[in-house]
This record gives structure tokens, sequence and C-alpha cells, in this order.
């Protein structure tokens, strides 16, 4: 703040008077000056006293002469005030003395100036003024909001800041009451005990605000209160994001240090930013000593750097540590396509007990397929030859077959790839046949372990063997008594089961392990496999006898990469199944998509199909499953026409001979295209989207057939 200072305050030019003078002079001088009090000096021009105006017109009340002498009038006890005076002493000066002003005199008492009680005013009104301004400034310059009430709680006045705040401006809030403005803000306390109240939490709708309250008071009197407040919603935010962060830390560390695997978190410099315990202690490190260095210091030669570079993630390598071989992935961090880190990640399990573990997985996978089908089985919806999708000829030909073997009692043999739709097909036949009234029993042979077959197919009399259920168990043959038995993967049974069961079809009769009572059956038999049975056969890996047996009727599936007209439909119908289920409603396939599927060879036929189609609509945004949601490996050009199921060995030969199977499958393909044409009264665009591919694609091809002289009547 300035500093007070006399010259500032006092009049400078002024005239002093020697006591010798007379009123007249005085008079002149005072009329001149416009002072009305005058120093009057000794001849050393020191202060002696001070002529004023009242004693002049005193004098002249009392009729004195002008000539009387200013000795004979003048006041000798002069308030003199030395110029080093302090502010708050001249406030007292002025406020006491008699004469109205003062004479300012240095320090051989000399006169300096005159201080007048107008020319004091002035300075006050100025410095008033002043500390106004400066008052402004700091009230208007505040981060913080800062509003004035009265004693009545009427508004006075508000900062910018505050204006900000509360979305209301000073012009506004005139005449307001703060019940008006900030309902509910007790401010009572303030105004009746005159009492500050500090960091008073107030909520105003969807804000926090943080209030100091501070009276205001003059001459003892509370007059109103100032109230500075913040907008702390933010900061409210803030700290319950910091604490549900902090709480995130806490948890992702609890996890990695229950984690058996060693795992270490780098950041986007390769410096370690987290380590678990597992991981400190193989490595022999204080978490303290190895946080924020380089991760070489830990682990001398990992590419955990290389990754953090490039992006690109290591997974599952073979690393040696300290001559031991681990297993290592590293996986980069990221974070709007940009690498912020990698977590480098160590199995501690030794390769061996790895083998084990994936053996048992392998184990527990087919037990899982075994127990699934278990469950399946309970349920019973019925599968209706209608059920079963198809625009192939062929196909349609095995369903109309299927209708009429399915009204007799012989057994069906079904063939073809995997997901085919074999099951589909076995469930549909077994609910046209008279075998519908009861119960569709699968047995997948392949998936039940060796151990369990021979009681899963007999079942097993009470107390059979150590570890039988007391009550003994029902076969499968006997819980499909009146109904179907369907004995998928056939291919899969040993020869010593395959004996009991070509008993059991000759004989329609078996006796449970451990019991020599003889049960009568009566079952529709329908077998599965996608192997080659007749060259299983061959091999000597199935018997003869069984084969005839089963293979009473035989239907052999297509594989999808022959029924070109299936993929469309099988596609559109999988679509609307998935939509429904997901809820969603993708209406279209653009043609890229559409000729993405076309092109694939299907190696898992109609269950890859439908996986497809399923993960599609999972990914799929707006309305048109586009190609870019397909899974990669479809658009790789190369692999389509070689991949080829490893299953049937009669399609294995043909994989193996590329020019026949290419043959072969541009047969198929302009068979159908021509198909197509006819169906749709030679209409090319209609046939197009029938095939679901685009016209320009379909002329391509069938200009290359025509060039090549492959196109049957062309
Ligand atoms: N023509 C079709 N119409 C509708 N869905 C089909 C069709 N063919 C197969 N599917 C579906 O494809 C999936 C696989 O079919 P399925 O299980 O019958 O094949 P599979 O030949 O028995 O396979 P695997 O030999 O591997 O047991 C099933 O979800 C089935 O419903």
């Amino acid at each position: 703040m300035k500093k007070f200072k006399i010259e500032d305050v006092m009049v400078r030019s002024f005239t002093s008077v020697s006591p010798g003078q007379s009123l007249k002079t005085v008079a002149e001088i005072m009329h001149k000056t416009k002072i009305e009090d005058l120093p009057v000096t000794n001849d050393d021009d020191k202060l002696i006293g001070v002529i004023t105006k009242s004693s002049l017109l005193w004098a002249v009340s009392q009729g004195m002469s002008y000539d009387t002498k200013v000795r004979d009038l003048m006041v000798d006890d002069a308030t003199n005030v030395y110029e080093c005076i302090d502010y708050e002493n001249l406030v007292d000066i002025v406020r006491t003395t008699k004469i109205g002003s003062g004479i300012i005199t240095d320090a051989d008492e000399k006169p300096k100036g005159i201080i007048t009680k107008s020319s004091f005013m002035r300075s006050m009104f100025k410095k008033e003024s002043y500390l106004n301004a400066q008052l402004n400034v700091i009230y208007q310059t505040m981060y913080n909001g800062l509003i004035t009430v009265d004693s009545k709680k009427r508004f006075l006045g508000i900062n910018r800041a505050g204006e900000k705040i509360l979305h209301k401006d000073n012009s506004s809030l005139k005449g307001a009451l703060l019940s008006d403005f900030l309902p509910g803000l007790d401010i009572d306390r303030v105004l009746i005990l005159g009492k500050s109240l500090v960091g008073i939490e107030y909520f105003h709708g969807d804000f926090n605000f943080l209030c100091n309250i501070t009276p205001m008071e003059e001459n003892g009197q509370i007059i109103g209160c100032v109230i500075v407040f913040q907008d702390i919603t933010d900061l409210v935010q803030q700290m319950s994001e910091l604490e549900s962060v902090t709480k995130l830390y806490r948890t992702l560390k609890l996890i990695m240090d229950n984690a058996y695997d060693g795992i270490v978190v780098v950041d986007d410099k390769s410096y370690i930013s987290l380590i678990n315990d597992s991981a400190a202690q193989f490595f022999r490190k204080n978490e303290q000593e190895i946080l924020n260095r380089p991760v070489e210091e830990l682990i001398a030669d990992s590419k955990v750097r290389e990754v953090v570079k490039t992006g690109v993630p290591i997974k599952n390598k073979l690393q040696f540590i300290d001559g031991v071989p681990y297993v290592v992935s590293i996986l980069p961090i990221l974070r709007k396509n940009r690498v912020i880190g990698a977590v480098f990640k160590i199995l501690f399990r030794h390769l061996d007990e790895v083998k084990e573990l994936a053996e048992k997985l392998d184990q527990a996978g087919k037990q899982l397929a075994y127990y699934k089908d278990r469950v399946k089985e309970k349920k019973d919806d019925k599968i209706m030859l209608d059920h079963i999708v198809t625009a192939d000829s062929a196909f349609k030909k095995i369903k109309e077959e299927a209708e009429i073997a399915a009204r007799g009692a012989s057994n069906i043999l079904i063939t073809g790839e995997s997901g085919t739709g074999k099951e589909l097909l076995a469930q549909a036949i077994h609910c046209a046949s008279p075998f519908a009234k009861g119960p569709l029993v699968k047995v997948n042979c392949a998936a039940i372990p060796e151990n369990l077959l021979e009681s899963e197919f007999f079942g097993y009399a009470p107390g059979a063997f150590t570890g039988a259920e007391k009550n003994g168990k029902q076969g499968k043959l006997m819980v499909a008594q009146g109904g179907s038995l369907f004995l998928d993967e056939i291919g899969d049974m040993s020869l010593s089961l395959q004996s009991k069961l070509l008993r059991v079809l000759q004989e329609r009769s078996f006796e449970p392990v451990g019991s020599n009572k003889t049960v009568k059956i009566n079952i529709r038999v329908i077998a599965a496999t996608n192997q080659n049975l007749e060259k299983l056969v061959e091999d000597g890996k199935f018997r003869t006898d069984l084969f005839y047996r089963l293979n009473v009727v035989g239907f052999h599936i297509p594989p999808l990469r022959h029924r070109s007209y299936d993929v469309n439909l099988l596609t559109h119908f999988f679509l609307e199944k998935y939509n429904k289920i997901f809820g969603v409603h993708i209406k279209k396939i653009s043609t890229e998509a559409c000729e993405i599927l076309h092109r694939h060879n299907w190696p898992g036929n109609v269950r890859e199909l439908e996986n497809v189609i399923e993960r599609a609509i999972n990914f799929a945004k707006g309305d048109v499953l586009d190609n870019d949601i397909l899974p990669p490996y479809l658009k790789e050009p190369n692999k389509t026409f070689i991949k080829s199921s490893p299953v049937d060995s009669l399609q294995n030969k043909t994989a193996l001979l590329p020019k026949k199977l290419v043959s072969k499958r541009k047969q198929y393909e302009i068979e159908e295209i021509l198909a197509a044409i006819q169906n749709t009264g030679g209409n090319k665009a209609k046939a197009a989207k029938l095939l679901g591919i685009s016209r320009s694609w379909m002329y391509e091809k069938l200009a290359r057939f025509a060039m090549e002289g492959s196109c049957p009547g062309q």
C-alpha cells in the first residue's frame, strides 16, 4: 500500500505574518490566499502562533481598529505538526484541534505548510478512492467467488468469479435476498454472533461449494457479511476419481501379487513401473530397488524394449534365464494406438509341467464335450427335416430319402466331413420316425473316456465293481429304449466294443456289466462319422460286419464347399438366427463380404460358417455386415483353396491333387452359376444376387470358364 506522506495533505503555498503586522494586512492576505489560518513567525522565521479568520471577525465585531497588531489577536498555543508525523497522530490532531488547521513545521520550527480540514478531507477522499480501486482489483481478480450481503441478508455485491460460478450477474441480483440465489446457506451465526465460519460445504443443484463467511463490522455493529466461495464440484469429482484409481491400483497389485506367474510392467521408456511379488522373488530383488529402473537391470537380454518400440507382441517364447528354459510373453500396452508400456510375463512352471497341463486340459475338453452332450440330451427341442436349410440339389435329395428311411426301423449310417450337419440330420430322422415317441440318446464314441465306454453303453448291475454306484446304472442302450441311439464318431469305437455292439444289433438284446440278465431292446441305431469307414474296414480298424449292419441305409452329406448355393442361404439363415438371439438388426451383408464368404473353402463346413456369422454379428456396427468384421483368415486368398478337411479321406485325396480339385470345383461353380441364371429366367443380375456374389465377379467367372472351355454347353 502507498505510504502516507504529509506533503500530500498539506497546503504548501501560504504566507506567514509577523506579530507587528496589522489586521488589515492579514485580512488582505487571507482574502488573496483563501487560507483562513496564517502562521505567525518571529524574526528568525520560527513559528510563534497563528492568526485565524475567526479572531479577525471577532476583532471587527468588537469595533477594533484595522491597525490592531497581529500580536494582540494571535493564538500562541498554535497546533504545530512536525513533518514526520504519522497518519494516526495526524488524524487525532485534526479531530481535536480548536483552530481547524495545523501548521507543519520543520526541525527548526519553521512553518513548511498548513493542513486545513478541507485539505485533509480532500486527501482522505483521494486516499479512499485509491483504496477502493485497489480493493476492487483484488476483489474482481480473485479466483474465488465473493458476495457481500447486508445485515438483512440483502445482496450488496458480487465479483466476476462469483458471477461466473453462479451464472448470475451483478445487475440481476440487485435487491435480491441471499435465499433467492444461495438458498439454504445459513449465515445467521455470522450475523448474530459476529463469528466467522470457515470451510462450510454448501450444495447447490449439481454443484458443491466451499465457503468462508466473515462478518462486516462498523463501530462494533455487524452491518453484513462477506461470503467467499469456491466451486469444488470438479475437485470432489477428481477426488473420487483419484480414489477409484487408487483402489484399482491396489486391486491390480493384489491380483498381480497373487498370480502364480511373474509379472513385470514397464512404461513407454522401458522403465519398470510395477512388479509382482513372484517376479521380485524370482529375480531376488526388492521391489523398491527395482522400480523406476531400466528393464535391462532386471532382465538382461529380454525383448521388452523391442516390444515397447515396435508394439508387436511376443507370445509364449522360450527364454533361458540362468540356464533354465521358461516360457515368456511380452505384450505391448496400447492407448489410442500408441505403445505406452509393456507387460513381461514369465511362466514359472517347468515345461514338462506345461505338457502335463496341456494333456489334462485335453482330457478335460473331452469330458466337457461328453457332459455337454449329456446336457443336450435333456433338451427335447424337436428338429424336423424342414429345419435343415439347403438349396443344394444333392442334399435336398438326401432329405427326401431320409424322410422315407425314417419311417422304417433300419440302422442308418451318416457320413460327411465335420460340421456338415450329420447330427442335425440324425435328429431330424429320429423326429420323423416312429421312434420319435422315445428318446434320442447320443453317444459320442470319441469323447467317452475308454474305461467308461462299456459301462456307459450297457450299464451295470448293483455292486458290479468297486466304485460303482450302489444301485447300479442304466446304460445308454437301456435309456434309448423305444427311441433312437445316435452313435457319433463311430469310427473311433474300439474293436472290442464294436464286437459287443454287433452282438446287440444282431440279437436285439444285451446284458448289463456284472449281470447275467438279458435285456431285450427296441431301438433304432443311427451312426455317424467323418472318417472313411470303408478305408478303416480295409485297414482292419473297423469290423466289416458291423459296417454292413450300420450301413443299411447310408447318407453322405456333401461338404459346404460343394454347396455354394448353401453358403448364401445359410449365411442369411444364421444372420436371422443370431439377430434374434442377440436382439440386433443386421439387415444385409455387403457384396464384398458375400464374395469373401463364397470364395472360402469352408473346411469346418456349416459349423465354421455359423461361427463366422455369430462372431461377425457380435462385432457389426450399424445394420450391414461388412467384410471388415470377417475374420482375417477368410481374406487370405491362397489359403482358401488349400485348406481341406483332414477327415474325409476321399476329399483328402483330391486335396492332394490340386489340379483335379480345382477343375472339379470350377465345374461345380459353373454349374451353379448356370442353374441360377436358369432359375431367374436368364436375369444375370438376379442370378448373381441369388448366389450372393457381385455381377462383375459372376461375369468375370463366366468369361474365364468360357476361355478355358470348362463351361458346359458354352
Ligand atoms: N443345413 C443346415 N441347416 C442349418 N443348420 C445347420 C445345417 N447344417 C449344419 N448346421 C448347424 O451347424 C452346426 C454343426 O452341425 P452338426 O453338429 O450337425 O455337424 P456334424 O456333421 O455332426 O459335425 P461333427 O462331425 O463335428 O459332429 C450345428 O449347429 C448345426 O445346427
